[in-house]
């Protein structure tokens, strides 16, 4: 038995369209949506995303500048960065990469980000509207884990979901926004006892660690959901998650994959937010 395999490429594609229609009309009305993308790492999955938002950005007609800052940036100098493209009225969405340099801190930083402009809702204002269900963007690697779940129909009321790793930009919210489909929602992270006993307890498995294979058929109940958000490089240039996806495939229910699963999905909502972002902008005058 094959788990079934919970594409995200069709349900991107079919954001970035929305996205792609959307951007046609702001850059009629003269108003074109732009994403500012500012980079202080060397990191290579951080690497991956920014060349995916570049590309799938240009195809939807949205400006991207990507601001790189160098690894070397001071947590200063990334604030100021962020402040200057807050004020910058041509500007609609802003993300912050992580990893930061050593010293700087995403929480901190994203203070910096105008509430309107934090289309990753990194900003601590969104992180605590989110947590207490009042409207603001959400991270959207969070949200590319509950919209994967919900375009393969698969239920989460009630279902016990392990999510393994908590990082602002992934796993503390992609837990609030699953207790709010009702799910019962458990947070892994380095200092859990026995991961495998409480991974192997849940319906719903939410990998979102950075480590390739950590997640093994051990950690698995047969027919579990497993979505795997890891994007770890290889050393010849690809990109696998943090499931050993042969061994899980052997007993899960479902599984996402790496790559074709949780990212492309996530660079669209990226998109989605930007749109929606130029389109509160323009309305505000
Ligand atoms: N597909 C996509 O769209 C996206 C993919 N990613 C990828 O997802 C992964 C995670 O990213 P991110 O959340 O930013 O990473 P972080 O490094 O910020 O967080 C990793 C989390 O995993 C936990 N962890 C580390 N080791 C273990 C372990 N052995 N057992 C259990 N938990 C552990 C850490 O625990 P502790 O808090 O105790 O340190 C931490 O909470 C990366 O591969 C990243 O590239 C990220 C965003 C989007
Ligand atoms: N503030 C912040 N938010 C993030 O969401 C964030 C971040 N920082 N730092 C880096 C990680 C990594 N990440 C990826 C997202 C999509 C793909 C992706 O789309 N991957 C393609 C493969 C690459 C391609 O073919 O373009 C796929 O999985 O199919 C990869 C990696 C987001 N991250």
């Amino acid at each position: 038995m094959s788990a079934r395999v919970l594409s995200g490429k069709e349900l991107a594609a079919s954001i970035r369209a929305g996205a792609a229609e959307r951007a046609a009309a702001l850059a009629a009305a003269g108003a074109p949506p732009k994403l500012a993308v500012v980079v202080a790492t060397a990191d290579e999955s951080s690497a991956w995303y920014v060349r995916s938002i570049a590309r799938a950005a240009e195809k939807a007609g949205i400006t991207c500048d990507i601001v790189d800052l160098g690894a070397q940036a001071a947590p200063g100098s990334i604030r100021d960065r962020l402040a200057a493209l807050s004020d910058d009225d041509t500007v609609h969405g802003i993300i912050l990469q992580t990893p930061l340099p050593q010293g700087a801190k995403l929480e901190d930083l994203a203070g910096a980000i105008a509430f309107e402009k934090d289309v990753d809702g990194a900003n601590p204002l969104s992180l605590g509207r989110l947590a207490a269900g009042l409207p603001a963007f959400a991270p959207a690697t969070a949200e590319a884990v509950v919209a994967i779940l919900d375009h393969h129909e698969i239920d989460l009321a009630g279902s016990r979901v392990a999510v393994v790793g908590r990082s602002t930009v992934v796993g503390k919210p992609a837990a609030h926004l699953l207790l709010d489909r009702n799910a019962t929602v458990t947070v892994c992270h380095s200092r859990t006892r026995d991961l495998a006993a409480v991974t192997s307890a849940a319906d719903v498995v939410v990998a979102a660690v950075g480590r390739a294979g950590l997640i093994t058929a051990e950690h698995v109940r047969a027919g579990a959901v497993v979505v795997d958000v890891g994007t770890n490089p290889t050393e010849d240039g690809g990109l696998v998650g943090d499931v050993d996806a042969v061994a899980v495939a052997g007993k899960a229910g479902a599984l996402t994959p790496v790559p074709g699963g949780v990212g492309p999905v996530t660079t669209a909502l990226l998109l989605r937010h930007t749109v929606n972002a130029a389109v509160q902008a323009a309305d505000r005058g």
